[in-house]
Parts: structure tokens; C-alpha cells; sequence
């Protein structure tokens, strides 16, 4: 699939813009600040409906303008379709599909599908295990859309059993009346059927992204790995028992795993077990990669993982459009060549760079000069 035109209205920097897009490879190029990441963040919104950058919508909409609309023509074989999401921070956004109705706007998600490299991406190295959920369930969705629904409600209970947590530990701290904690058998139920659902479909991504991760990483640095992808979860009913696979072994066993924190749950007034606390081990040869890899080898084991998403989604399904934000300036010549190598038969391909020289010379095909707040097309 590719995205033949993406139209913007107070989206960031512009006030408006229209962009004409193509298969293959298009670069946009021009001085810092001027407005490329803003260009493709607005792509991987389409995909996501959320930023690579920043975590709420607010900062996407042009200062002083109260909306934002990203607009975008989607071409997936035969078939054209007119995506529209409209931004409305501190409000519901809204969608529309082909000038229909309002949608919601999750029923945008699998119409555009994305594999976005950019700096940031460092972090699922050695930032947070937050971060390496986050990737984890943005690929989720991307393979299912359905998931994202599975994704809000467990974040909707998460909030809920909190809630009830937060107000037992206070009631218990100030030693008043403790707290009605009748409803959290029922909270503990839905709790884990969200949960079970997003282990397993977590589970099952890190068994089919683990050898295209260790794949990619030996393409992009010979002989440098291997490269192991674990699972963390708190939720093992013992050490020694078989992992759970199944969802209603997963069930059971958040269930189990709840109901054995739940004193100390209560005393902290915070869910302490399931997916949220879960995260991605990552290895590189004996190590973890967290706190041991070179600055190189962290780059070089993100890159793998996003191209091994790549890999994944190209495989199961429609080619995933691949965009490329300012990663070529940080990566020495061997990787920036491997790497081009690897996206440059992409069926639509967008890179944004400072400076021409950043482009690989096999990233041929269409450029525009992003600059004082123009996207202008020019002869390559
Ligand atoms: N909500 C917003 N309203 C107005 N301007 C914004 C908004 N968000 C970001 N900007 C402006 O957009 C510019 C940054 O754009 P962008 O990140 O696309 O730059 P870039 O061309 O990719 O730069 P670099 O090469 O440094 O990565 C900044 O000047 C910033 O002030």
C-alpha cells in the first residue's frame, strides 16, 4: 500500500499543506526545524493515531488553532480510499472514511499501515520498559486492529481497580473505614480477560519477531550477534511451572498472580501484575542490551527490531509504508548502506534528511525541499 497524497490543516508547523505522494522512495530535505519529521509524524498518526514523538495530541495541533486535520489518500492495490482524523485535544477526535459518516476513529487503524525509524527509536533499547511495550502493542495493533479495543480496556479497568486500590490504601493509612473492596473480584476478572488476551497476542509477536530480529541484526552488523528477544512477565504462578499459552491459561494465571499480590496491593494501592508491568528483555550475544551494548550495537539492535517489524507485517499482509526520519545522519557509512539496501525495494519509502548527502545514492526517486514552512517538489 502507499499513501498517494497527504493533506494537512494546523497540523504542527502548517497552517496548510498539500503533498502529492508516489510509490518508491521520496525524500524530504531541507535545514532543521523547518517542518519534515512534521511531515511523516503526520503519516505514522494515520497508522497509530499517535505521535512517535510526544504522548498526547495537544502538541500536534498548530499553536493557536484549536483542530488539527491530517487528510490522506490511501491506495492498497485497486482499491483508493480517503482517510480523515480530526484532532481535538481535550476532546473526542473524529474520523471519517470516503466522505462518509463519522467513524470512530480506531476503525481508521489497519487502513494505513507504517514501520517508522527515527532517533527516538534508541529508547526501546535503553529506555523504559514502557517503551518497549508501547512497540510491542503498536505492532500488535498493526497486525490486528481489533486488539486496539482490547488495548483501551484493559486500560480503562487498569484505571478502575487503581481507583478502588488508591482509595483502600488511603482508608487504611488514616486509619478510617476500610474501603468497600467487594467489587475487586469482579475488577480482578475483567482485569485479567483483557489481560490474557494482550499477554498471549504479546507473546506470540516475540515468538515470530525473535529470529527476523536476529535475521536483520546480522544484515545490518555481520557477525555481531545473536540478537534474543524475552518476555518478561510478572504473572508465573511458579517458576517451575510450564509457561502459559493458552488465554485461559493466561487467564488463570493473572488471576492467580492477583489474587496473591493482593495484600501488598493494598497496601501500596496500585495493580502490581499484569501486561502493563511486563517487559521485552533484550539480548545481544550473553548480555543484556540494556546497560551493556555499545551506542552502536543499541542502534544497531533498534534498527533490527523495527526491520524485523517490517519484515513481519510485509509478510502477513499488505507492505506496510516504511519511513525513515533522520535515522541515515546517525549511522556510519557500513549501516547507513546496509540499511538502504534493506528499504529501498519498499513500495513507498519516505526519508527526511538535513542535508542531501544524507540520502543514500540508492535512495533515488522524489525529493522536496522542506523550508519556511513550504513542501516544494524539485528535480532530483
Ligand atoms: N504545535 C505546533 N505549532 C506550531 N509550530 C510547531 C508545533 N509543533 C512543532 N512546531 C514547529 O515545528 C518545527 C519542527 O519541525 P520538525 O520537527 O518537523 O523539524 P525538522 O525539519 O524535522 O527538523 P530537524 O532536521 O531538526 O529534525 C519547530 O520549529 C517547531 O517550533
Amino acid at each position: 500500500m502507499h499513501v498517494s497524497h497527504l493533506s494537512l490543516a494546523d497540523f504542527r508547523s502548517y497552517a496548510r499543506a498539500e503533498v502529492p505522494l508516489g510509490p518508491g522512495v521520496t525524500a524530504f530535505v531541507g535545514p532543521n526545524g523547518q517542518g519534515k519529521t512534521n511531515l511523516v509524524e503526520a503519516v505514522g498518526y494515520l497508522a497509530t493515531l499517535g505521535s512517535h514523538r510526544v504522548s498526547s495530541d495537544a502538541p500536534l495541533v498548530r499553536m493557536g488553532a484549536d483542530r488539527a486535520v491530517v487528510r490522506a489518500s490511501v491506495v492498497q492495490g485497486e482499491r483508493r480510499q480517503l482517510i480523515e482524523l480530526e484532532l481535538n485535544p481535550g476532546r473526542a477526535n473524529r474520523a471519517r472514511i470516503n466522505r462518509s459518516s463519522q467513524v470512530r476513529p480506531r476503525d481508521v487503524l489497519g487502513m494505513v499501515r507504517t514501520v517508522l525509524f527515527a532517533p527516538e527509536d534508541l529508547a526501546l533499547v535503553k529506555g523504559d520498559p514502557g517503551e518497549r511495550r508501547r512497540f510491542l502493542d503498536e505492532l500488535i495493533i498493526a497486525r490486528s486492529p481489533r486488539m486496539a479495543g482490547v488495548r483501551q480496556d484493559y486500560d480503562r479497568v487498569l484505571k478502575q481497580r487503581n481507583t478502588l486500590l488508591k482509595s483502600a490504601a488511603m482508608a487504611r493509612r488514616h486509619g478510617g473505614r476500610s474501603a468497600d473492596l467487594s467489587t475487586l473480584d469482579v475488577w480482578d476478572q475483567h482485569l485479567a480477560r483483557a489481560g490474557a488476551e494482550l499477554l498471549a497476542q504479546r507473546l506470540d509477536l516475540v515468538t515470530v519477531l525473535q529470529p527476523l530480529a536476529d535475521k536483520a541484526y546480522e544484515q545490518l552488523a555481520p557477525g555481531g550477534g545473536p540478537v534474543a528477544l524475552e518476555y518478561r512477565t510478572a504473572a508465573r504462578e511458579s517458576s517451575d511451572a510450564p509457561p502459559a499459552r493458552s488465554r485461559e491459561e493466561l487467564y488463570s494465571t493473572l488471576l492467580a498472580a492477583m489474587s496473591e499480590a493482593r495484600r501488598q496491593e493494598i497496601e501500596r494501592g496500585v495493580t502490581l501484575v499484569g501486561p502493563h508491568r511486563d517487559d521485552l528483555l533484550l539480548r545481544l550475544g550473553r548480555l543484556p542490551a540494556k546497560g551493556y551494548a555499545s551506542h552502536g550495537e543499541s542502534w544497531s539492535f533498534a534498527l533490527a527490531l523495527r526491520l524485523a517489524s517490517y519484515e513481519l507485517l510485509r509478510a502477513e499482509g499488505d507492505e506496510p509504508v516504511l519511513v525513515l526520519d533522520d535515522v541515515f545522519a546517525e549511522l556510519d557509512a557500513k549501516r547507513r548502506e546496509r540499511l538502504a539496501e534493506l528499504v529501498a525495494p519498499g513500495e513507498q519509502v519516505l526519508v527526511t534528511a538535513a542535508v542531501e548527502e544524507d540520502v543514500p545514492d540508492l535512495l533515488t526517486g522524489a525529493r522536496y525541499v522542506v523550508a519556511d514552512g513550504s513542501v516544494e517538489r524539485v528535480q532530483a
